[in-house]
């Protein structure tokens, strides 16, 4: 991310100005956002008060350069919002504790004045320090320095976003941290999403005297992408072969799936400003798919156990890795044609009669029912093949679901997607192929961290949102099973 010299508020949630775009785009790179507040966000006070506000709203009109539209003036520069007296105190944080990992986001305050500087006690100070001198806390955690957002101003504050996760295990650890650091004694409340939030309440309370104020996990997620995504025009992305040549009309003799074939694929920028209605899928250790028709308008439709964690769960057992980096890296210089049993293993070639190549896979760990074959297969082919029937699943899920629902646009986050670029491609592949070019696969830079930031935009709200989501009626529930 090289978000530097725009000003982002949400106030002003439609200005965008990066050193990506000030370099290399035209200043009108990006359409207009048809932004809506989510119904969530709409409550809370902050929002309220930027509807009031006398500062106008600023639109740097800007347009993807594969996406042009009408060109227009560049935008003034950038009025300063007026501080908001009545701010929660610092440090501000949005959490996400997830089945598999925990996502912190933390606002960190630039441009403070004198006063305000005399005033932050020195417990804040080291907190700050702690958490933006640092890349790696403990064994464990991580900040994802290349995700770093500049420049958003939340009530008032500039400041910088930072990107933090851990493993949810180390949740105990994380507490320790906080009152090590004596954070414990600035927080009172930490607006908090994840089944985590629910699990760990009693935890927070008892070590750490933090209270939780849980959010809906699929509200926040939604309300994070759409902000993040209004605020970072190189937010959202495909990956497609660099002439574009639609894959359902390949026509040489390399199959359009293969490792060779998907590793010329090339990312590029999509503009997703006018994003109604769209299909979420977010793979984190389940995968959930939303229909999202407006910011405040969305189902749950599907979702599948079949997940990251399966991915992950399943790689350990096979090859005896001990991380998703190393997962991953296995699964990049393996073939899962050695695992997997073909068309062409069944049929000697095409099953062309119902538009079945060869090269596809016809039964996921097909061969290895053979002994023979399963002592001569390396680790490598083993994840390969793993993610491939993990990947593959979760495309022909959302594809079903988003022709099942008329929608030719399935964004995929969750943080399955973290370093696993071949994942993506098949993904993409398998969208467009399947559905003969019809659907389109896009992806988000900050993959897993969206409910995190639901949660940060969160607050300054004084309403506690009900436990059980207006979107997880019983009978939504059942339509959801029922799709299945
Ligand atoms: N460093 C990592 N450690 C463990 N898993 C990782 C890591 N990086 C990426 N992953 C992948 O991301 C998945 C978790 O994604 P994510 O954080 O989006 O979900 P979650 O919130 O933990 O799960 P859920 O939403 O289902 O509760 C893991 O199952 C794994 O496949
Ligand atoms: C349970 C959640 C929502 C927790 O994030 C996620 O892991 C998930 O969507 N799992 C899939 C559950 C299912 O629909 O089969």
């Amino acid at each position: 991310m090289t978000q530097q010299t725009g000003v982002i508020t949400i106030h002003q949630m439609r200005l965008h100005r990066c050193e990506g775009c000030l370099a290399a785009c035209r200043p009108e790179r990006r359409a207009t956002p048809s932004y809506e507040l989510p119904r969530s966000l709409s409550k809370c006070g902050l929002l309220k008060r930027a509807r009031r506000s006398p500062y106008k709203t600023l639109v740097a009109r800007a347009t993807r350069t594969d996406n042009m539209a009408e060109p227009s003036p560049p935008a003034p520069p950038a009025l300063p919002t007026p501080p908001d007296n009545n701010a929660p105190p610092m440090p501000w944080f949005g959490m996400d504790i997830g089945g598999t990992l925990t996502k912190l986001v933390y606002f960190e305050p630039k441009e403070n004045n004198r006063r305000e500087l005399d005033k932050e006690t020195e417990v804040l100070k080291n907190i700050r320090r702690y958490l933006t001198r640092n890349s790696a806390y403990g064994k464990t955690g991580r900040r994802d320095v290349h995700l770093q957002m500049e420049n958003v101003t939340i009530r008032g504050r500039r400041g910088c976003l930072h990107f933090i996760r851990f493993p949810t295990s180390e949740v105990g650890a994380f507490l320790q941290l906080a009152r090590s650091k004596g954070m414990a004694d600035l927080v009172n409340t930490i607006y908090a999403t994840g089944g985590g939030a629910y699990k760990f309440e009693d935890d927070f309370k008892k070590e750490v005297n933090m209270r939780l104020s849980k959010l809906d996990e699929l509200d926040a997620l939604i309300a994070g992408v759409l902000f993040v995504d209004s605020m970072n025009a190189q937010e959202c992305y495909y990956w497609a072969p660099p002439n574009e040549e639609p894959v359902h009309q390949h026509a040489t003799d390399t199959p359009p799936y293969s490792a060779e074939a998907l590793s010329v694929y090339v990312r590029k920028p999509f503009d997703f400003s006018s994003p109604y209605p769209f299909m979420l899928v977010n793979i984190g250790s389940g995968v959930s798919m939303l229909v999202v028709n407006g910011p405040s308008d969305y189902y749950r439709v599907s979702g599948t156990s079949l997940g990251g964690g399966t991915f992950l769960g399943l790689c350990c057992l096979l090859t005896g890795c001990s991380s998703f980096e190393e997962a991953i890296a296995l699964a990049a210089s393996g073939d899962n044609t050695t695992v997997d049993k073909l068309v062409r293993d069944i049929y000697g070639g095409d099953y062309a009669r119902f538009g079945l190549p060869g090269d596809l896979v016809a039964s996921s760990f097909g061969q290895m029912c053979s002994a023979e074959r399963r002592g001569a297969v390396s680790r490598e082919d083993l994840a390969r093949a793993t993610l491939v029937t993990i990947t593959n699943n979760i495309g022909s899920i959302a594809r079903l679901c988003a022709s099942n629902e008329n929608i030719q646009r399935v964004v995929f986050c969750g943080n399955f997607l973290r370093v696993n670029p071949l994942s993506m491609k098949l993904l993409s592949y398998a969208m467009s192929y399947w559905s003969r070019g019809a659907l389109k696969a896009l992806f988000l830079e900050h993959e897993g961290y969206f409910g995190a930031v639901g949660c940060l935009l969160h607050l300054d709200s004084n309403h506690r949102r009900e436990n059980v989501s207006r979107h997880s009626s019983p009978s939504n529930i059942e339509a959801s099973r029922a799709d299945r």
